[in-house]
């Protein structure tokens, strides 16, 4: 009988390297090193090239196997390869893991058009929206039509350097590529092909899809050559699923990405409200408050995908808004500005070490989208934080500017 040929495996691209850009490939590189089966063991890590200290930060990582300027005292495994090569870092890889701050997305994917194979894969793990001219797009979407490839979401209440520490949390991925025309058959899993760490995924739903491909409609998505195992959910989960980063996969790419991108806008009203002393009971307010907005943010621009259900019951959701409202760099800074009187930028150029806070440009960025459609006050905590970065409005006004407004009949009563 005819044996079977070995599939073909899978190489793997990080594409960045800040805190959680580092954090991501050091998860990620654990797993191809856990399932020799699936991955190539190498993965690459594109590193935007700095200097530290009079050297290359891509030498220094890769002879001390730790990122010292992002992600210092973490060890990374040796087969995290810094590469300051984007278009050699993408080169031949089936999966492109993007993980840079969202500001940097466009260029960078200009950069690799032509580089990456035609057939691969994304998995965006950035937390914000692309607005251009009165349009809304996830980066999903956007490096999908920017590229050609299909590109599915990672986010969840993930504070990089408590995972780079290996405490235990969870994370939702949305994964949700187009039926491919004249796919070629993947091959079957099997006991024997099957990853452990994936077991407990719903293997019934992994040919189930729905029509968002982030593609262009013009061009096709690209079948997966038949050598390769099908990248799916289960591929998505042994990738990234290790046993202090629970993850579960969904296929709400709208909820995910939206989550974690509006969530930074709410942390920013919550940082301020602590920065003024006013208690728990007024940042559970904003929380409350600010995740209604994310949901209706979702449904009106996103609403024939989006499940309200992502942002109530996934990591993603408020998972995510609670734990950036806590610990979060962009409630952090918020807070130390109200404290200080200072602006968050001169918060951020002071205490971040390069780091780059996603809310302030998220808060920009999701105000003039509204503005454009007339709908500011619809969404008065997203409006009232962007007042207060424009120096419009003042954190005290937090409490008047989000109250609903009043109908005639209660304002007399
Ligand atoms: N850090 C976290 O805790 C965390 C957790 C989950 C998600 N995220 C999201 O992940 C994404 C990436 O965040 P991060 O924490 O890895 O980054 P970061 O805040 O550490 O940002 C710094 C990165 O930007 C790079 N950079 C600077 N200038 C650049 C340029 N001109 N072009 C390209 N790159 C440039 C730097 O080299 C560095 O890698 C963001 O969308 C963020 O919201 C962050
Ligand atoms: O530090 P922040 O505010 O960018 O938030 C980090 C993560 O997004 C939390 O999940």
């Amino acid at each position: 009988m005819a044996s079977l040929a070995p599939f073909k495996k899978h190489k793997v691209t990080v594409v960045g390297s800040g805190n959680w850009g580092s954090t991501i490939a050091k998860v990620v590189a654990e797993n191809t090193a856990a399932h020799p089966d699936l991955f190539e063991k190498d993965v690459q890590m594109w590193v935007y090239e700095e200097e530290l200290d009079g050297k290359k930060l891509t030498e220094l990582i890769n002879e001390k196997h730790e990122n010292p300027k992002y992600l210092p005292g973490i060890s990374l495994p040796k087969h995290v390869i810094a590469n300051p090569s984007i278009e050699d870092a993408v080169k031949d890889s089936t999966i492109l893991v993007f993980n840079l701050p969202h500001q940097f997305i466009k260029n960078l994917c200009q950069q690799i058009q032509g580089s990456i194979l035609p057939y691969a894969r994304g998995i965006s793990c950035i937390k914000g929206v692309d607005v251009r001219e009165g349009e809304i797009r996830l980066f999903s979407e956007a490096i999908g039509k920017e590229l050609g490839i299909y590109c599915g979401a990672l986010s969840g209440a993930n504070i990089a350097n408590e995972v780079a520490q290996e405490k235990w949390c969870e994370t939702t991925i949305a994964y949700d590529p187009p039926p491919v025309d004249s796919q070629a058959p993947t091959p079957a899993r099997t006991p024997q092909n099957q990853s452990p760490s994936a077991s407990h995924v719903d293997l019934s739903k992994l040919d189930q899809h729905k029509d968002v491909s982030g593609l262009p409609s013009k061009i096709k998505l690209k079948p997966l050559p038949a050598e390769f195992h099908a990248i799916d959910h289960v591929t998505m989960q042994t990738l990234f699923h290790r046993p202090y980063f629970h993850v579960r996969v969904v296929d709400d790419v709208a909820g995910v990405s939206l989550g974690g991108a509006l969530k930074n806008i709410v942390a920013l009203a919550a940082g301020w409200v602590d920065g003024l002393g006013w208690g728990d009971n007024a940042k559970a307010a904003i929380m409350r408050v600010g995740l209604l907005e994310m949901v209706d943010f979702g449904k009106r621009f996103f609403g024939k995908t989006i499940q309200t259900k992502t942002f109530t019951e996934e990591s993603a959701g408020v998972a995510d808004l609670i734990t950036t409202c806590s610990g979060g760099r962009n409630h952090r800074c918020a807070k130390m500005s109200a404290v200080e009187g200072k602006s968050i930028a001169e918060i951020e150029e002071r205490e971040m070490n390069g780091q780059k806070l996603q809310g302030v440009s998220t808060a920009e960025e999701v105000n003039n989208f509204l503005k454009s459609k007339g709908l500011e006050d619809e969404f008065p905590l997203f409006t009232a934080v962007s007042k207060i970065l424009k120096g419009e409005a003042k954190y005290e006004d937090i409490p008047q500017l989000i109250e609903p407004k009043t109908t005639d009949a209660h304002a007399e009563a």
